[in-house]
Parts: structure tokens; sequence; C-alpha cells
């Protein structure tokens, strides 16, 4: 264990690098988790994410460079590390052939949970993600909410210190999202650490107590959501519409706002103004001549933090 590692440490990495032939996916990245924290990893597609997740979920090695996952080397120790965590993949793997109820049982007797308690076990996280009334379903007869729920329990069979989910709300209606959102409120209360990667601002500003930004295979910045949002961006953005402007008529338009207190960011559909006194914003753009079609003035979020830091939206990405 190297001495930065301590037992409060869920994750120590230093120059971590997973390549793929040429393609060096995860680029030379430092993370320090500790026990108890919801820890994020945002970013667009491509950014290293999963791949990092994979890393720390003890199934994919490491180029180069150190890592511990639960004080222990995942080189050696992952049959040890990967029976105390609890992972939820991005793609849906329950097994359609089986009830709802099944699919925990039997994958409970991969940690060596059998029968009384294995059937007891799956009953009571049934009834934490709020399945127990579907469990004699089919997978199939389940929505992509149900199912994603039933992932999460099949996550903590063994009774995890950390769960890892990725993606865990991706294609969901929000509805389902806010299901998902309040079970892992609730497991984040019972102590478990909890590491996710998301596209959602909204989810990484709701989940996590910290968080990475990832690009391109690096971390281009990092901290707890408004930490991120004091240290890149404004407290405060004014957002404006000219009907039917598009990108250049928007880029010239926002020269003309050059002069304003605040930052100017041209987007495809829209300008925004990156202040601090959003109040006498709008007056001082019509003071200039233009009348945008709506204008509205909001707190500054991630995903602010996202576009300052690489100059696309998620969106976009
Ligand atoms: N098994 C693989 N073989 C070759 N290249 C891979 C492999 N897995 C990932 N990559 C590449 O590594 C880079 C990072 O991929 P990764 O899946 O980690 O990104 P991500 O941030 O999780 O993206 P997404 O949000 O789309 O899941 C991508 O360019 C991807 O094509």
């Amino acid at each position: 264990m190297p001495a930065e590692s301590t037992p409060e440490t869920l994750v120590y990495a230093r120059d971590l690098e997973k390549r793929y032939g040429d393609k060096a996916a995860v680029r030379g990245i430092d993370l320090d988790i500790a026990a108890g924290e919801a820890f994020g990893f945002l970013g667009s597609n491509g950014a290293g994410k999963s791949t990092t997740m994979r890393m720390i979920g003890c199934v994919s090695i490491p180029t180069s460079g150190q890592l511990t996952v639960l004080g222990l080397d995942p080189q050696h120790d992952g049959v040890a590390i990967r029976s105390r965590l609890g992972v939820v993949p991005q793609q849906d793997t329950l097994d359609s052939m089986l009830t709802v109820h099944e699919n925990l049982e039997i994958y409970a007797r991969y940690f060596g949970i059998s029968g009384k308690l294995a059937k007891r076990k799956a009953s009571e996280l049934l009834t934490f993600v709020k399945l127990s009334d579907r469990s004699k379903d089919k997978v199939d007869e389940l929505s992509g909410g149900m199912k994603r729920r039933l992932a999460i329990a099949r996550g903590l069979v063994n009774d995890p210190e950390m769960i890892i989910l990725d993606e865990p709300t991706t294609g969901l209606d929000p509805q389902a999202r806010h299901m998902v959102w309040e079970r892992l409120f609730q497991l984040k209360q019972r102590g478990v650490s909890i590491l996710l990667t998301t596209h959602y601002m909204d989810e990484a500003e709701q989940l996590c107590d910290r968080l990475v930004v990832m690009d391109n295979g690096k971390i281009i910045a990092q901290g707890s959501p408004s930490e991120l949002i004091t240290e890149h961006v404004t407290k405060e953005v004014v957002e404006l519409r000219f009907n039917g402007a598009h990108t250049t008529e928007l880029a010239d338009l926002a020269e003309k706002l050059a002069d304003l207190d605040g930052q100017i960011e041209a987007l495809p559909d829209r300008i925004l103004i990156y202040t601090n006194h959003a109040s006498g914003t709008v007056a001082e753009v019509r003071d200039r001549g233009l009348e945008p079609s709506s204008a509205y003035e909001r707190r500054a979020t991630l995903e602010d933090v996202y576009l300052r830091l690489t100059g696309r939206t998620l969106a976009e990405a």
C-alpha cells in the first residue's frame, strides 16, 4: 500500500494510464476518493470515464501508474476487492429469462450466499428499490427505470462498501431518474460510498460531494459542485436569445456586448453573459441597441463550468 493511501482512502491513483494500442483512453490521472463520499466522473462521450471505472472495478488492468482500491492492489487482490464492491454497469446485464427475485437470488450465489439467506436478501433489496410488488415478474416486463433499480439492487447483494455506477440514469425519464436518485441518497445515508459516471450536470450537482471533470482522457477540473462553480464561472448567468439568429449572427451580436461587465459566450442558439450582477445586465444590453426575443437570469451550474472549460456544451460534445 503506498504511504499516501490510508484506510479511509477508497481509491488512490497517481499518473494512472490506460492505452488500447496507440489510443490513450486515460492519460495520467490522479484520484483521492475518501470513504463515505459520493464521487462523480463527469464528461462527454469518450472522455475516459468508463475506462477509469473499469480499472477501479478491477475488470481492466492499468497500462501504467499507481492504483489502489480499498487499500488493495487491483492486479493482485482483484477478487478480494470485487467481493467488497457493487458494480452497476452501463449496459443492462440482467437475465431476462429469470424473474426479478431470481435475478437477485442467483446473483447472490456468486458471493457464496444461498438458500434462505439469499431469498431473504433478495426480498430486502427489492423492498429497498421499491420493486417488491414485481418480484415474480420476468425482467422483460419491467420499465427501463425499474430495470435500473433492479440492477442497483443486484449491485448491493454482497453488502458492498462502495458501489460503482456507470451512467445510472441515462435514457430514463425524469420521474424514473428521481426514483434512482432517491435510492442513491438512501444508500449514501447508510454509509455506502458511491462512485458514478454521468453526462448529466444536474445529476452530478444533486448526488456528488465531489467530482472530476474528464475530457480526452484527462482530469481538467475537480472539486465539489459549488467549488467548481466558484472557481470557474461567475455566480449568475444571463441567457439571451434573438429570434431566428444563429451562430454567425450571434457571434456578431456578442461582439457588440464585449465591453459589458462579464464574460460573453456565443453559442449556436443563444448568448450567455457570465456576471456577478445579473440584474441590470439586460438593460445594458438594450442600451447597446440590441433587442433580445427572450432574456432570463439564472444561477450558474456545472453545465456552465463544462462550457467554460471545454468551449462545448455537453449536448454538443
Ligand atoms: N476496449 C477498447 N478498445 C479500444 N478503445 C477503447 C476501448 N474502450 C474504450 N476505448 C476508447 O477509449 C476512449 C475512452 O472511452 P470510455 O468508454 O472510457 O469513455 P467514456 O467517458 O466512458 O464515454 P461514454 O460516456 O460514451 O461511456 C474512447 O475513445 C474509446 O473509444
